[in-house]
């Protein structure tokens, strides 16, 4: 598991560990870590030109350092100082070793062909030591222009503890921000390197221990790696009947929309279900039993649908492509009513909107998951740009207001409890925004929820496993929604690879 704090975390637990250590040893620390993360990107030390792009704070203080390093192992450093101030001793240090320093003017512009953009087009390593942890909003002024030549450089950008103007705490990017190829940050993850777009400008991220682990509470956030979804991941015991592993009851689908019916029971038989029982239609059955002839089906009388749903099943999936007339409400209402964990999908969330107490008043485990379309119907006056742009926040919030798990699709895919540390999933890709993901998604969870997980590593295991199903199924071309289930089975043997 990688576990990430929230900026005020992070700063007591430096203090509290600083108190007991020496002067500067927690910045030695960074540096020497940071200068061995700059070493393994460079083909070579040795002549190797770095620039290093410094701001006022410590930021740039670990970049100089780090900076001095590489200098003493023969690279030619040049740091182009933009800040109002500088890091005396880490200047020092750098000019010690060999190190040259530039002040760049603090106009906003940096001309083409002036000194720091030519050093910058010609690096062959670029170090963004502009802002960390102490770092509001975009990028301003100078530090802007320093992140767009940097961008459009040809060397690999190192950034220092995190890509300069994201938003440590949520991954927000209000402006400019640094893209960087990798980040190396320090004492514990943060948020913001997780969860997109600030997880994007991140690159690989790389982790540089700084002895913090001793004074750090619960995470705020987690990103699960591929041992912790196997150890979750239930799996068939000798003693396992159909009935132990898990039955699902699925109430997906509908004449207009069958293939939902159909994805979403795929997504739960490669997922390892026991048993699936589906209720639904004559003609959405019908197709299901066609694809899918291990379905057990439950044909709805249109005139008493309510009395067909199946009974004795340990989770429910509802939802995608049901509908939101007022027969899917009963029946919303109806499952609602059960004891039995339910995953409310697609419209399942929509009807949810308006009628929240279902939920929220609820004993048994649920668990929400909508794209950012549908959780902002689920949160006044909230549009689905602001989820998306500050995913973490938008998801904690409904997971507090309706008293459940939500897991929010989208380029992060993230999960959310009251009370637990969020997740963030580390396999999405946009390989998966295509028509139908979404219904095989819920049927995989919801077949992990029958299997006996909690809902939130139901969404957690869930959540990884599509992603790389998708990966998997990927050989250059575009992928389908089949593709996903047909490359879930190979996704739960190479957990156990990697
Ligand atoms: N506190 C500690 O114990 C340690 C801190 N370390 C480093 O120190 C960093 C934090 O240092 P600081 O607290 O000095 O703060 P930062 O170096 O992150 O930056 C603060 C400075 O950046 C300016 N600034 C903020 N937002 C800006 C924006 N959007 N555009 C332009 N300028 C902006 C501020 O005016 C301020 O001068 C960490 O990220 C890490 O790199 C490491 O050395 C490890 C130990
Ligand atoms: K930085």
């Amino acid at each position: 598991m990688r576990y990430a704090h929230a900026v005020e975390t992070v700063r007591k637990a430096e203090g509290e560990l600083m108190a007991r250590l020496p002067d500067g040893a927690l910045m030695q620390r960074a540096a020497t870590g940071l200068a061995g993360v700059c070493a393994r990107v460079l083909p070579r030390v040795y002549g190797s030109r770095v620039v290093l792009l410094i701001g006022s704070g410590d930021n740039g203080g670990d970049a100089l350092y780090a900076g001095s390093q590489l200098a003493r192992r023969g690279a030619a450093v040049r740091a182009l100082l933009v800040g109002s101030r500088v890091h005396e001793a880490g200047l020092a240090a750098l000019r010690a070793a060999g190190g040259r320093a530039v002040d760049v003017p603090r106009s906003a512009e940096i001309p083409a062909g002036s000194a720091a953009s030519m050093e910058v087009a010609a690096a062959d390593l670029i170090v963004d030591g502009l802002v960390g942890i102490g770092g509001s909003g975009g990028l301003r002024g100078p530090h802007a222009s320093l992140a767009i030549l940097a961008g459009a450089a040809e060397a690999p950008v190192v950034a220092v503890d995190l890509p300069s103007g994201i938003d440590v705490d949520t991954g927000a990017v209000e402006g400019t921000a640094v893209r960087a190829d990798v980040t190396a940050t320090f004492g514990t993850h943060k948020p913001g390197l997780f969860v997109n777009p600030g997880a994007a400008h991140a690159g690989v991220v790389e982790f540089v221990d700084i002895g913090l682990a001793g004074e750090l509470p619960t995470a705020r956030l987690e990103c699960p790696q591929a041992g912790d979804i196997d150890a979750l991941l239930p799996r068939p015991e000798p003693e396992s009947t159909k009935y132990r592993r898990g039955v699902l009851g699925m109430a997906v689908g509908s004449d207009r929309f069958r293939g939902a019916a159909v994805l979403a029971a795929g997504g739960a038989l490669r997922g390892g279900v026991g048993m699936v029982r589906y209720a639904g239609r004559e003609a959405v059955a019908t197709e299901v039993v066609r694809r899918w002839p291990e379905v057990v089906v439950s044909v709805l009388d249109p005139g008493d649908p309510l009395a067909g749903l199946p009974e004795g099943v340990n989770a429910w999936v509802v939802g995608p492509g049901r509908g939101v007339d007022g027969a899917a409400a009963a029946e919303l209402e109806s499952i609602l009513a059960t004891s039995a964990p339910v995953l409310l999908d697609a419209d399942a969330v929509t009807l949810l909107g308006q009628r929240p107490r279902l939920v929220r008043d609820r004993a048994a485990p649920t668990l929400l998951t909508p794209h950012a379309g549908e959780l902002a119907r689920l949160l006044p006056d909230t549009s689905p740009r602001e989820v998306e742009a500050r995913r973490l926040e938008h998801a904690t919030r409904a997971a507090e207001e309706y008293r459940c798990v939500v897991l929010l699709k989208g380029s992060t895919t993230v999960i959310a409890e009251p009370g637990r540390p969020a997740a963030a999933d580390p396999t999405g890709t946009s390989l998966l925004a295509t028509a139908g993901t979404g219904d095989v998604l819920s049927g995989l969870v919801g077949s992990l929820l029958s299997g006996g997980l909690a809902p939130r590593e139901a969404a957690m295991c869930g959540a990884y496993l599509h992603g790389l199903a998708a990966r998997l199924a990927h050989d250059g071309g575009p992928i389908g929604a089949s593709d996903l289930i047909d490359a879930l089975p190979a996704a739960i043997r190479a957990l156990r690879a990697e």
